[in-house]
Order: C-alpha cells, then structure tokens, then sequence
C-alpha cells in the first residue's frame, strides 16, 4: 500500500466520533516503535514531520524511512508536514511526496492567513495532497516560534466559517486552550469545549486538529526526574477532553510531547540501572519499546482507532 491522503480517514473518524493519532516523527526508532504499535492495534496512522524534524534529519532520509515503514507494516500511514510556515516549504513537501501538508500561517492577519493557505491548497490540491490550516494562535514552544500566553488568542468560529470558505481548507487546526510542550497548564486543565461546539456548527463536515493535545502522563515526568531529569510542574491536556474533542469534530489529534517524555524515561532509566551500557541499540531500543506501548495506549485508550485495518 503507498502512502495515502487523510481525506477518507477523516470522513470516518468525523462520523463515528473518533480522531486519528498524528505523531511527530525524528529518527528510526521513533517512526518504528509508532508503526509497530499501530500495527499491533491494526489503526491507520499519520507520521508527521516538523521543520525542526526536516534539519535533524534530513527530509531525504525521513522520506525513506517512512517508506520503509509503510512496506514493512502494509498500514494506511499518512505522510504531513507539521506547521509549515511558508508556501515554500508546503510546496517543497508536496513535491518530494508528502500526502498532506500543514500551511502554518496563524501568525499572519487573518486575510494574509487567507491567501497564504488559498495558495497552498490549490498547488497541494493539484498534485493530490490534502491541506491543515491554523486559524487563532497556540501559546507554547514550535521549532520556530515560541508564542507566548499572552499572544495566544483562540479560534473566533465566525472567522472559521469564513476561512473554511474562502480558502477551501480540508481540514482546520483549532486553538480552544491547548499549547504544545509540558506545561500547559499552570492550575486545572480546562479547554473551551463551547467554543469547539460552535466553531464545528460553523464548518459542518470540516475535519478539526487539536494541536498540543499531548497528556505528559505524571508517571513518565516522575521517571524522568527520579533518574537525573527536571520537568517540574509538567501537565497536559487530560485523555477525557481528548475524547470529548474526538465526540466534537476534532479527528487529528497531534502529540509529540509524550513520545519525547516516553522515550527519554526509558533512556534515563537505563542509563541509571546499567552505567556500563554505551551500546546505543541497549538504551534506544527500550526508547522505542517505551515509544510503542505509549502510542498502543493513544491508540486504544483515547483515540479510538483500533480495529480500523
Ligand atoms: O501539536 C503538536 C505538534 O504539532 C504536538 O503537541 P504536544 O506538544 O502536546 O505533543
Ligand atoms: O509543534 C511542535 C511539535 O512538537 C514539533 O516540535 P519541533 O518543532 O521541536 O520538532
Ligand atoms: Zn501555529
Ligand atoms: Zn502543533
């Protein structure tokens, strides 16, 4: 099976009211333990891949390790540029064979957001690719951008209506008070779940993203600082809103920060049990064990995409 759009997953997903993962994507270990898990759970699967991710890695050896992955695992696996931030880098990615694209132009005003995103879609839609807008601003940390709480402002479902419209967007990320990174929230998690409602009877039909949608499961941040790390105060977005926001329109839902969290636990971990380990394959292979059964609980637990292949 090659790499495949979002289109048909989201048309599902939008009517049974679940959301399909989109995990960020570094290096071998990481797009292998997410495969096999979803391989495990038989679920469809989006790899996504940063600007961030595209300078570690090089694109060239990312685009060739998905390929890997989606031969080795026979999986429906979308292939998406995270938060592009120009129309050069969305075209770039549709031509070396992304299915799908984020044009990431939330920073802009919005009529400038409008036409930045119109051009994006209609070259991604011309070769077959489909197109994630941002409309409203996440607080927290992007590879380029750091907003912050301040700046953030979340998503006007007027203004949605009218972007949707004019710019012909497949599927639209919303800012209802999630943020990317471990800190999230100073005190009680809260996201504007009205705010979704309306925004989603605005766009009938228009499949959402939730962006920073990570939950920084306090045992992963506890094994981080037992073993030498400092994460204090982390906290995320509970798994219960995630599955509210899946029950509202929201069929993508990004996480990274987990998978960073699950991944460095396990490393810290070893490296404190076994001093003598300095083979890399002996403490990245518990990080990609860690990475696994972190994405087959997302999966199973909170998305809801089991079963589906
Ligand atoms: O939104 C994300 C990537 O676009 C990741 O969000 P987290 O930082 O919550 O994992
Ligand atoms: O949007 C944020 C994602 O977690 C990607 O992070 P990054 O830009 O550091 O690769
Ligand atoms: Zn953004
Ligand atoms: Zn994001």
């Amino acid at each position: 099976m090659p790499l495949i759009t979002s289109q048909s997953l989201f048309e599902k997903a939008y009517e049974k009211d679940y959301a399909i993962g989109a995990f960020n994507v570094n290096n071998m270990e990481i797009i292998q333990g997410i495969v096999d898990a979803a391989k495990e759970e038989r679920s469809p699967l989006i790899l996504q891949v940063s600007a961030g991710a595209r300078k570690y890695a090089n694109p060239i050896y990312l685009k060739k390790l998905v390929e890997a992955a989606v031969e080795d695992s026979g999986l429906p696996i979308v292939l998406h540029l995270d938060h592009g931030e120009s129309f050069e880098i969305c075209k770039q990615c549709v031509d070396d064979g992304f299915t799908s694209v984020m044009i990431d132009a939330s920073h802009h005003t919005f009529e400038e957001n409008i036409a930045i995103t119109k051009k994006v879609v209609e070259y991604a839609h011309a070769h077959g690719v489909v197109v994630e807008a941002e409309l409203g601003r996440l607080a927290g940390v992007e590879d380029a951008v750091n907003v912050s709480a301040a700046d953030a402002t979340y998503t006007d479902p007027d203004q949605a209506q009218e972007f949707v419209e004019k710019t012909g967007v497949d599927a639209l990320a919303v800012a209802i008070g999630t943020s990317h990174g471990a800190y999230k929230f100073k005190g009680e998690p809260n996201l504007d779940f009205a705010r979704l409602k309306a925004i989603a009877a605005k766009i009938p039909g228009t499949p959402m993203v939730l962006h920073g949608a990570s939950t920084v499961l306090p045992e992963f941040v506890k094994i981080c600082n037992q073993y030498g790390g400092q994460i204090p105060g982390a906290q995320g977005v509970p798994e219960t809103m995630i599955r509210e926001a899946a029950r509202h329109g929201v069929c993508k839902v990004n996480i990274d920060t987990d998978l960073r969290l699950a991944m460095t636990a396990a490393i810290r971990k070893e490296f404190a049990e076994d001093p003598t380990n300095f083979d890399p394959r002996k403490y990245l292979g518990p990080g990609r064990d860690a990475i696994r059964e972190m994405v087959k609980h997302k999966i199973r637990n909170v998305l809801g995409s089991s079963g589906l292949v």
